[in-house]
C-alpha cells in the first residue's frame, strides 16, 4: 500500500537489520506513526493492544517476535517462553498459532547458535508467502466480480466489506481487498461499501487503503448494510476471516454474522476470502472457537481525532458493557470461500484443497 507516496508492507525489518517495524494502527488513519519492536514483549504488547492487527499480520508479527526472542536468547526454555507469551496475546485468529508452530518446528531441532538467523529467514518466508497468497486470492476472486460487472453492463459493482481484511491486516494486498484491487486494475467499475466496524473502527483503515488506491467507496455505519441490501444496492459481500473451522463455519469480526443473514435474506452472494493459515481443520465447528472478550472500555469510550488530527476520547456510556470481538457465521450462509487455489463452495472441497 502506498504510505506517504511509497509502497510499504505492513511489517518490515528496520535498517539496523534486526529490529522489526510496524505501523501503529491505533493512530491510523489520523497519524502515520511507526513502532519499532525490539523484544518478544514489544511484539506481544503490539499484538494484544492492536497496534498491529488482522489475522495474517498477527501471524507475521508473531513470527518476527519469536525471531527477536531467539536473537536475545536462543536456548530451549527461552524459545518455549517466547512461544507461550506470543500465543496468549489474542485467542481467536488461528494464524497466530499457525505461524508460531511453523517457526518452532523450523528452529527447535537446530543448535541454539543457528536459531536466530533461521528464524528471521523463516519469518521473511511467511511474509513473502502472505503477499503471494493474497495476490492469488485476488486472481481467484476477480472472475466473481467480472461476472457481476458483465451482468450490470458497465454500471459499478457494489461490494460490501466488513472490518479491515486489507493491506493493513496482512503483509500486503489484503485478502478480501485483493479482488477489489485487481478488479480496479482490470478497469472494472466498482464501488465499495465500507462498514464502520464498531468498536475499533477497522472500517476507517479499509477506507484509508481504498483512498490511497483511488478505489471509489463510501464509509457506512455497521447497521446500514441491511437497508442497502434490501434496496438492491449491494451486489456481493466479501469479508476476511480469523478462522474457518473443519465444517466451514467462519469466525470473523463481530457484525459479520448479521451481514451474512441480511445477504441470505436478499439473495446477495456472501464470499469469504481465506488464506491457508486461516483454515483450521483441527477445530470441528465455530462453536469450538474461543471468541476474544475485549475490554468493555472499547465500547464505553471511542477513540478518534479532532478536526486537527489530535487524539481525543469520547465517553459514550456509564452502563455495563460487553465486548465480544468476533462472531461465527455458519457455513450454510457462505456462498463460497475464495482461496489462493480457487473458489470453493463447501467444507468438503476446502478439505480436499488443503489435503
Ligand atoms: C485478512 S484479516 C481477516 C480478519 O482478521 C479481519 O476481518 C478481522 O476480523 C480483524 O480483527 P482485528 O480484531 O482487527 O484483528
Amino acid at each position: 500500500m502506498k504510505i506517504e507516496g511509497r509502497d510499504s508492507r505492513s511489517v518490515w525489518i528496520e535498517p539496523d537489520g534486526w529490529s522489526v517495524g510496524i505501523f501503529d494502527q491505533r493512530r491510523l488513519p489520523w497519524a502515520i506513526e511507526r513502532l519499532v519492536l525490539r523484544t518478544v514483549e514489544d511484539a506481544a504488547v503490539a499484538i494484544a493492544d492492536m497496534a498491529t492487527r488482522g489475522a495474517p499480520l498477527i501471524g507475521a508479527v508473531a513470527a518476527y517476535g519469536l525471531a527477536l526472542g531467539l536473537r536475545a536468547d536462543p536456548g530451549d526454555s527461552a524459545l518455549e517462553q517466547a512461544y507461550a507469551r506470543l500465543l496468549r496475546t489474542r485467542p481467536t485468529a488461528v494464524n497466530l498459532r499457525w505461524a508460531l508452530d511453523r517457526m518452532r518446528r523450523r528452529v527447535a531441532r537446530l543448535a541454539p547458535d543457528e536459531r536466530a538467523a533461521v528464524a528471521y529467514a523463516q519469518a521473511a518466508i511467511i511474509c513473502d508467502e502472505d503477499v503471494s497468497m493474497n495476490h492469488a486470492i485476488g486472481q481467484a476472486g476477480l472472475p466473481l466480480i467480472e461476472a457481476i460487472a458483465a451482468r450490470k453492463g458497465g454500471a459499478p459493482v457494489n461490494i460490501l466489506t466488513h472490518c479491515n481484511a486489507g493491506w493493513l491486516a496482512t503483509v500486503a494486498w489484503g485478502t478480501a481487498t485483493a479482488p477489489l484491487y485487481l478488479a480496479q486494475q482490470a478497469g472494472i467499475a466498482i464501488h465499495v461499501w465500507v462498514d464502520e466496524t464498531r468498536p475499533r473502527n477497522q472500517g476507517a483503515l479499509t477506507a484509508l487503503e481504498l483512498t490511497q488506491h483511488g478505489v471509489p467507496h463510501s464509509y457506512i455505519v455497521d447497521n446500514a448494510g441491511g437497508l442497502l441490501m434490501q434496496r438492491g444496492e449491494v451486489d456481493m459481500v466479501i469479508v476476511g476471516t480469523d478462522r474457518v473451522t473443519a465444517n466451514g463455519d467462519v469466525c470473523n469480526k463481530i457484525g459479520t454474522y448479521l451481514k451474512a443473514l441480511a445477504a441470505r435474506a436478499h439473495d446477495v452472494p456472501f464470499f469469504v476470502a481465506l488464506p491457508d493459515g486461516t483454515y483450521d481443520p483441527a477445530t470441528a465447528t465455530g462453536a469450538d472457537v474461543e471468541i476474544e472478550d475485549r475490554a468493555g472500555d472499547e465500547v464505553a469510550f471511542m477513540n478518534g481525532a479532532d478536526t486537527e488530527g489530535q487524539p481525543i476520547t469520547v465517553a459514550l456510556t456509564r452502563s455495563a458493557t460487553i465486548n465480544p470481538a468476533f462472531d461465527i457465521t455458519p457455513a450454510s450462509l457462505v456462498t463460497a470461500y475464495i482461496t489462493a487455489k480457487g473458489v470453493v463452495s463447501d467444507a468438503g472441497e476446502l478439505a480436499d484443497l488443503s489435503g
